[in-house]
């Protein structure tokens, strides 16, 4: 890797991370000839410290967002690459701006099996006596409406490292010292599987109407100091407009809500021609509650749909349901 690129992209240094930087860094260097664009990874003290949970970071955010915002604000690099699923969608940062968003990935959640397992018998069993690792309140809501009789445990860590634990049955440890049995199966993010190469992995694609991806899911985000012109005006060459118009419609859902980051939100917009439809949710966490709401909307006004949508849902009741999920 360019020790010193003359336009650096600050990132995790985890196999996925860096492979969402690399796609950015192409991109940039495929619009811009002699940029120099790349990958530079920063270690967050979210990848150091994997055994507490997210939460106790001060939620997404805290974990590994604000350490590579720091490394902006002072200047270390042009840019900052963040999943944009892991960007508190209910603030803005000061200062900062989304310059750019890659074309969406694949939007939902996957399921990997333990090598061995078959995903028939998964099935047919409707998980019943398995042990599935999820990493986030809103899949484990949805995992306990769909396979009620299966066990989840809280299971996170990079993708990769997730996977190579799953497939040595290696339990996960817990922060109060104890941990998890070894898992049977782990929902992950289908477009984090495809960018470490493991799209094999994927034996079972969840249906929007079984599993609503969290909003943003699937989504490259550079971010850039807003008084930085020169980087700002690059970044809005190569911002994919389709997945620009989903975005600011799902997280106006986030902001209306004010959702904190332990919510059980989940939200997808997708563009048909001029037209954005936007479907949102919000779960209890034991996953017996369920509320719902989706409109259409002209994909010029991104921002209204969501907010329409997510006045639904509050409508519906959404607003109990992110309090009871509030950490203590
Ligand atoms: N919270 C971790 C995280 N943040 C982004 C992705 C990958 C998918 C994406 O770009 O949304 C993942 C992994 C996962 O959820 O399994």
């Amino acid at each position: 890797m360019d020790p010193k690129p003359s336009f650096p992209i600050g990132t995790r240094a985890s196999t996925m991370a860096l492979a969402q930087t690399r796609a950015a860094a192409d991109r940039l260097n495929a619009a811009f000839p002699g940029l120099g664009a790349a990958p530079a990874p920063l270690s967050t003290r979210g990848d150091r410290d994997q055994v507490s949970r997210l939460e106790r970071h001060g939620g997404k955010g805290g974990a590994f967002v604000e350490e590579i915002r720091a490394a902006l604000r002072d200047g270390r690099i042009a840019a900052a690459m963040h999943s944009l699923k892991d960007m508190p969608g209910d603030e803005e940062a000061p200062g900062l701006v989304i310059g750019a968003v890659l074309p969406r990935e694949a939007p939902g959640d996957a399921l990997a099996l333990r090598p061995g397992l078959a995903l028939d018998d998964f099935l047919a069993r409707r998980g019943e006596g398995f042990v599935i690792g999820a990493g986030s309140v809103r899949r484990t809501a949805y995992l306990r409406r769909l396979w009620p009789g299966a066990r989840v445990v809280h299971y996170r860590g990079a993708a990769d490292t997730r996977l190579r634990k799953l497939d040595e049955g290696v339990p996960q440890k817990l922060p109060d010292g104890g941990e998890t049995p070894p898992a049977d199966a782990l929902v992950m993010a289908r477009a984090g599987l495809d960018r470490i190469g493991a799209s094999d992995r994927a034996a079972y694609d969840f249906p929007y109407s079984a599993m609503l991806p969290a909003i943003g899911q699937g989504v490259v985000a550079l971010e850039c100091r807003a008084d930085a012109f020169a980087v700002r005006e690059k970044l809005a060459r190569i911002d994919d407009a389709p997945t620009r118009a989903a975005i600011e419609a799902e997280r106006e859902v986030l902001w209306v809500l004010n959702g904190h980051c332990n919510a059980p939100i989940a939200g997808h917009a997708r563009l048909e021609g001029e037209t954005l439809h936007l479907k949102a949710a919000v779960l209890s966490e034991d996953g017996a509650a369920l509320i719902e709401a989706e409109a259409d909307g002209p994909a010029a006004r991104p921002r209204a749909l969501g907010r329409a949508v997510g006045l639904a849902l509050i409508e519906k009741g959404a607003r109990a349901l992110i309090d009871a999920s509030r950490p203590a």
